[in-house]
Order: C-alpha cells, then structure tokens, then sequence
C-alpha cells in the first residue's frame, strides 16, 4: 500500500514495514548464465537449477514494477578477471571452495570460461538484461559487500532499504543481506524471486534466518502492489 507518493507500506514477515522509495533499491544477486542457465557453471557442476525459470519470470516482474515507481535497479555480477587474479591462490579458502574453479580443475577444457569477466557464464541472463538507469556492480566473492563499491554507491544515493532477489538464496543472497544487516541496511528477500543451490530444505532455512534474525521476507505480488502508486 502507497501511503504516499513518497513511501509505501509493504507486508511482510514478521511484521510489515514503511520505506521511503528513494532510500530504497532492489538489489539483484547474480543472476548470470552461471547460475540460471542451462550449461552454465552451477549446472555443468551438478546443481539443480530447475526452479531458476520461475525465478527469473518473478524477478522480471519485479524489476519492471520498481523502474515504473523510479525505485533503483542494482545488479550484482560474481566473477572474475580472466586470469583469475581475484579468484586467489591456494592460500584463500575461496581457491579450495569455489564450485567453479574445482570444475575447472576437474575440467581443464573449461579453463577461462567459467565466471570470468567478458564470458557468457559470467553475462547476466538475456530476460533480464539491465536497463538505462541501472546500476551494476562486480563482486569476487559470496557476500556482496566485500571487495566491492556496493556500500559506497548506496551510501552515496542516501540507499538504506534493500529488497532482495537472486540466486542463490542460501549462498550469495543470504551472505549479502546479512552483511548488510551489519552494516545498517534494512534486508527484505522476495522469497518467490530466490532460489537456492542445494535441496528444498535450504530454501526454508534461509527464509527462516531472513525472517528471525537479519531482515524480512516478502513476496513479488506484495512488492509490486505495495509500490505501483508511488511517483518517481
Ligand atoms: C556456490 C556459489 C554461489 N553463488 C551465488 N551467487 O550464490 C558460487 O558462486 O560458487
């Protein structure tokens, strides 16, 4: 509900909450070839990326509801440079626990190509390619706020409410709304434009932990009904 032309009441669990538009972004989380499309890097590693279709549909519909109400638009890309500079040596855990590079080496054919910049594994999905007016921001790791320019470009927009959607919901979107929570953002997963890497169970237990301890949780139709009055 649009309580003015300025803020807008959305439901949400555990209790509902009023943001000001302008100090609010979507904020969407990797939602690249790699882990939504089919022979991109989640799936040629074994993932079950089944469920990205209906997210993607979903995060469609969001994104287009927040750009007619002048509500920003903020896209994450993980990845690397394309000698894999950012990705580390033996000596980060980053090495040793990225799915990705444990393909690659498993996989020597695929060296270069898996989230490294410039790569269609690394390119945002074709349905939801960014518009004017968007923002995108690389990110190395899980969690968006480090080795990034997420924190000082919201700061600097005067940004403080962050609605979530993306993939996954139990590894890079969880990782980012939590860090954030730390840093003072107020957190809200859209839990129908999420999807978890892993079985159903970890989408649960992510909604559960948004909900109990580091934000809120809301859903697509609730978002976009509560917004479509505000004027940009
Ligand atoms: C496992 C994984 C998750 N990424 C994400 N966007 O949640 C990865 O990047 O290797």
């Amino acid at each position: 509900m649009s309580i003015s032309s300025t803020e807008f009441e959305l439901p949400a669990r555990p209790e509902a909450m009023t943001f000001k538009a302008a100090e609010t972004a979507v904020i969407v989380i990797d939602m690249q070839n790699a882990y939504a499309s089919l022979g991109g890097y989640v799936d040629l590693a074994g993932f079950d990326i089944s469920g990205a279709q209906s997210t993607i549909e979903n995060i469609a519909k969001t994104l287009s509801a927040a750009r007619q109400s002048g509500i920003q638009v903020v896209y994450l890309q993980n990845g690397w440079d394309p000698d894999y500079v950012e990705a580390g040596t033996p000596l980060s855990p980053n090495y040793h626990k990225s799915n990705a590079l444990k393909t690659m080496r498993r996989n020597p054919n695929l060296k270069g190509q898996l989230l490294a910049r410039g790569t269609w594994d690394y390119d945002i999905v074709d349905t939801l390619t960014p518009q004017d007016g968007d923002i995108r921001v690389h990110k190395p790791r899980y969690s968006a706020f480090f080795n990034s320019q997420l924190d000082s470009i919201l700061r600097a927009r005067g940004i403080r409410n962050l609605i979530f959607v993306g993939i996954a919901t139990n590894v890079c979107v969880e990782s980012t709304l939590r860090d954030g929570f730390h840093l003072e953002y107020f957190g809200v997963m859209l839990e129908d434009a999420t999807h978890q890497l892993g079985p159903d169970f970890i989408q649960k237990a992510t909604v559960y932990n948004v909900e109990t301890f580091f934000g809120w949780v809301a859903t697509v139709d609730d978002f976009c009904n509560a917004i479509k009055d505000i004027n940009p």
